[in-house]
């Protein structure tokens, strides 16, 4: 998509309206949680996640954050259970992360904001033929959204984290192969979910989110390894990839709900 659109005074989330007038619509992402509002759902299913870590193919800087894509041609790597219908594929994720490690992540929790947040993207392959079908439809997608809090080292992160010198600007891109992203799940699954948008442009909304209660951990040398990313291609004034993030918009008629008591 070559739009101008980025996260930076001129082009960042408070002038997203002006291209993608939907910025403003009835059921935008992310949000801040209130744990005491969320409605307790005994009909949610567990969350079912498989993934073959066969299916992961490259990792990419796309110049607002940068993401790892997996083989989506078939169900090996998918999303099922929770509040979803039907199978989900996985397409990619990707982080969102802040200039210090106060703030970062999309999605708050009665106002805690987290260094960085996970987002594990899946489209709606029991309904649809392919992503691009998906993310125009209400149902198309659903997101699983991960905080990641300050702690120790995350192994897991470290085999990405080695792969970013490969996609430091933007556009740059290498393989990425044999990576299971299950092992970047908390131990467990428990969630609040919410009808919304994709964050970022064209912000459609076509995403069943699943934000996750339990945090994983990332170091603060890690979350410099992050911030040593560029939002800027090779030949550009070099700006440091930070504070990618879509602070939280209006609830408006939604109701969140929790998967636990
Ligand atoms: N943060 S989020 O809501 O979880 C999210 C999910 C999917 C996507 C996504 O996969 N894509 C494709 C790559 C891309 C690149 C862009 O430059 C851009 O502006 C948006 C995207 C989105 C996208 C989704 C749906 C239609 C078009 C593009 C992006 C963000
Ligand atoms: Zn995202």
């Amino acid at each position: 998509m070559a739009h101008s659109w980025g996260y930076d005074a001129e082009n960042g989330p408070d002038k997203w309206g002006d291209h993608f007038p939907i910025a403003n619509g009835p059921r935008q992402s992310p949000i801040d949680v209130v744990p005491s509002q969320a409605q307790y759902d005994a009909s949610l299913k567990p969350l079912s996640i498989q993934y073959d870590p066969a299916t992961a193919k490259g990792i990419l800087n796309n110049g607002h954050s940068f993401q790892v894509d997996f083989v989506d041609s078939d169900d090996r790597s998918v999303l099922k259970g929770g509040p979803i219908s039907g199978t989900y594929r996985l397409r990619q994720f990707h982080f969102h992360w802040g200039s210090s490690d106060e703030h970062g992540s999309e999605h708050t929790v009665q106002g805690v904001k987290y260094p960085a947040e996970l987002h594990l993207v899946h489209w709606n392959s029991g309904k649809y033929q392919s992503f691009g079908e998906s993310v125009a439809q209400p149902d198309g997608l659903a997101v699983v959204g991960v905080f990641l809090k300050i702690g120790n080292a995350n192994p897991h992160l470290q085999k990405i984290i080695d792969a970013f010198d490969a996609i430091k600007e933007k556009g740059k891109q290498t393989s990425f192969s044999d990576f299971n992203p299950a092992t970047l799940l908390p131990g467990s699954l428990d969630f609040w979910t919410y009808d919304g948008s994709l964050t970022t442009p064209p912000l459609l909304e076509s995403v069943t989110w699943i934000v996750l209660k339990k945090t994983i951990s990332v170091s603060a040398e890690q979350m410099a390894r992050f911030r040593s990313l560029l939002f800027t291609g090779d030949g550009e004034a070099p700006c440091h990839m930070v504070d990618n993030y879509r602070p939280p918009q209006p609830l408006k008629q939604r109701k969140v709900r929790a998967s636990f008591k």
